[in-house]
């Protein structure tokens, strides 16, 4: 032992490490001082040091010392990785068996049915791992990419590929990205942010991998669904890819599939529930916003249980959003306007749709919420706007005599029916709704037959089935466009084709809340505002149909093209700026100033911050390193 130590300690002294850094390695060992060693029982197996003077990210971006997932907790701590790496450590057996799969089987090694079935093609996963590449190698390239093809690549980077991305992450995982935090990781989250090597971060998306999609309890793999969003943040929104932060929260996950799986990365517990739960999240909270007090906080596919007890819990003390339940309630909103707007009516006849709603979760009930909202800006009571929903879950329509009712669904709780639990389709027949909106993610339950009454009662039925991925929508377009003889107005969560009937050919909309939360974090941002409110979410919504132009409100269309996307973001954050000057929340005095001289004034100021993927002239930050450029100018070259 005390050999080891003596040629342990030489090495790590001819390499020119201090003290206490030789101190560091002694504890590593387990002694105090080489006395202790020398007393040690056993003589421990010979070991090799490494010695690197990088920390943090640069390990992990160096082939030579880094180890992904195998680096060992205390190595973690040492080296300043921990929230870097996903919270489980493989071994290097574990790696070994992932990386020979890949060798021998290429992706291919995910059930092609699987895929098929999910609404996601081979060709989109190939797709999704050339960007993939892409991305870990030159993020300007894949931005500036993204960007000029956004309609195209929109389906790879986010929905629906990223379903699949997500379900399979622990078999496709090549390196970190964004932070990972764990119910491990308790007392340590406010030390463990600074290991992030950025100083300004503008937007961190953040979930719990409770609620993946419709794709439920995924864990650790959850980290996608940010990475995916963030991603959109840039593209769309105009945030800086080095100013963004994707997170993970990990405590625990209930789906025992995964916790089976030996890649898994993520804690092989249950969930952590109750009180032990939300100090996990208040602490992670505290952590992030102590370090970037300025940053946009979006939560992000939390289940039910959480989502809306969190946004109350932070939502007058931080600028937070849920973006499920709010963005995807403005999205509704606006795409309803565009509905009035193609069937010629004015945006004031929303308060006359009656609406039956399937999914009475965080984004079933955020959009029933924001609609009933809207109505009662056109004239409706609060009563009134009400009783023109029908809200349906598992059990069927929720009535006032259902036990345990949440705070959100008991004013949507039908007080005047006593079928308790009526099934959809007998709802649909009973109520005549103008406009079905799906949100369960629980697959095709717009069935033929839904369908088909809806088409009998509407001359232009509103079908809307908003979940996600493709394979957990309400229905496809083309089965909307037949049953309802080609006169549904439709939009999906996921992306859709234009069908053909006949000779009609019928548009397909997507119904995605991308159409908000990009540019409501961008107004939120530039506004320094401190919270998200409902007058922010509300400007936005109405701002959406605007954008149509009349050709494509013409052929049906309910939002504005995709293809100007940076466009709606930044009429978007527009809308959210002046909604936030009209609360008293505009508190960045430029813009002030901005706004005062019009809006055309402020829509410019909001331009010029966004990013824009380009290369830059990079320059040393060492002033003792003479710049060459500097050089060549002062010489007159
Ligand atoms: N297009 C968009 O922009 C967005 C789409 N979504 C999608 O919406 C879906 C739901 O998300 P979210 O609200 O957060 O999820 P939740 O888990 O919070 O809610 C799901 C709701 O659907 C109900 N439900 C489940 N199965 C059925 C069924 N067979 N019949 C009727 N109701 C059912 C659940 O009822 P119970 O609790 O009784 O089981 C619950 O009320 C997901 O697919 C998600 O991807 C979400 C956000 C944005
Ligand atoms: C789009 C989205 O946020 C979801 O499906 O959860
Ligand atoms: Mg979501």
């Amino acid at each position: 032992m005390t050999g080891v130590i003596q040629r342990g300690t030489a090495l790590l002294s001819r390499q020119g490490l201090s003290e206490p850094a030789i101190g560091s390695f002694l504890r590593v060992l387990g002694c105090r001082s080489y006395a202790d060693a020398a007393s040690f029982p056993y003589e421990p197996k010979e070991f090799e040091i490494s010695v690197t003077r990088n920390r943090g990210v640069d390990i992990l971006h160096d082939p030579v010392y880094n180890k992904g997932t195998a680096h060992p907790l205390i190595e973690r701590e040492r080296l300043g990785l921990r929230g870097l790496l996903p919270p489980g450590a493989l071994t290097m057996a574990q790696q070994k068996a992932r990386a020979m799969h890949r060798y021998w089987h290429g992706e291919d090694y995910i059930d092609p049915s699987q895929i098929e079935s999910g609404g996601v093609t081979h060709e989109h996963t190939r797709k999704w791992l050339c960007l993939q590449e892409l991305q870990d190698r030159n993020e300007t390239l894949f931005y500036r990419l993204l960007v000029e093809n956004f309609v195209e690549m929109a389906p790879i980077i986010y929905t629906p590929t990223v379903g699949w991305a997500c379900a399979n992450h622990h078999k496709l995982y090549r390196r970190p990205r964004g932070m990972y935090f764990s119910a491990n990781d308790r007392r340590e989250m406010a030390s463990m942010v600074w290991n992030w090597p950025h100083d300004q971060v503008d937007a961190i998306v953040v979930t719990d991998g409770s609620r993946i999609l419709g794709l439920g309890d995924l864990g650790t793999n959850g980290l996608g669904i940010p990475v995916g969003k963030l991603d959109l943040y840039v593209a769309a929104g105009g945030f800086h890819p080095g100013r963004v932060l994707p997170c993970v929260i990990d405590v625990g996950t209930n789906n025992e599939l995964l916790r089976n799986e030996p890649w898994y990365m993520g804690l092989k517990q249950p969930r952590l529930r109750g009180d032990a739960y939300y100090e996990v999240i208040d602490e992670f909270v505290t952590a992030v916003m102590g370090r970037w007090p300025k940053a946009v906080l979006q939560f992000e596919d939390f289940n039910i249980e959480h989502a809306a007890p969190l946004l109350q819990r932070y939502r007058h003390h931080h600028c937070v959003f849920n973006d499920d339940v709010q963005g995807t309630a403005a999205t509704a909103v606006g795409g309803l306007y565009g509905a009035m707007a193609v069937a010629g009516k004015p945006a004031s006849a929303l308060a006359d749709q009656r609406f039956v709603v399937l999914g009475a979760g965080s984004a079933g009930m955020g959009v029933v919420s924001m609609i009933a909202l809207s109505m009662v800006k056109h004239g409706l009571s609060p009563e009134e706007a009400s009783s023109r929903f029908h809200v349906v879950d598992h059990k069927g329509l929720i009535t006032a005599q259902r036990d345990g009712l949440e705070d959100h669904v008991r004013p949507f709780a039908r007080k005047d029916e006593s079928i308790e639990a009526e099934a959809f389709i007998d709802v649909v027949r009973r109520v005549k709704p103008t406009a079905l909106i799906g949100l369960a993610g629980a697959g095709r339950l717009f069935t033929p037959d839904v369908l088909k009454l809806m088409a009998q009662y509407n001359e232009r039925p509103i079908i809307m089935p908003m979940s996600n991925p493709t394979s957990r929508m309400e229905c496809t377009h083309e089965e909307a466009q037949l049953h309802c003889e080609g006169r549904a107005i439709f939009a999906s969560g996921s992306p859709q084709e234009d069908v053909q009937f006949g000779d009609k050919t019928c548009a397909a909309s997507q119904a995605n809340n991308m159409y908000i939360f990009p540019g409501l974090a961008m107004g939120a941002l530039l506004a320094r505002s401190n919270a998200v409110t409902d007058g922010m979410l509300m400007a936005a919504a109405e701002t959406l149909a605007t954008m149509i132009p009349a050709k494509e409100l013409s052929e049906g269309r309910v939002y504005p093209s995709m293809h100007q996307i940076r466009d709606i973001s930044l009429s978007v954050a527009l809308a959210t700026m002046k909604a936030a000057a009209d609360e008293g929340l505009l508190h960045n005095s430029n813009a002030v100033k901005e706004l005062a001289r019009g809006d055309a004034y402020l829509r410019r100021y909001i331009h010029k911050h966004m990013y824009v993927p380009q290369y830059t002239t990079l320059m040393p930050l060492d002033p003792h390193q003479p710049d060459p450029t500097a050089a060549a100018l002062r010489n007159g070259a």
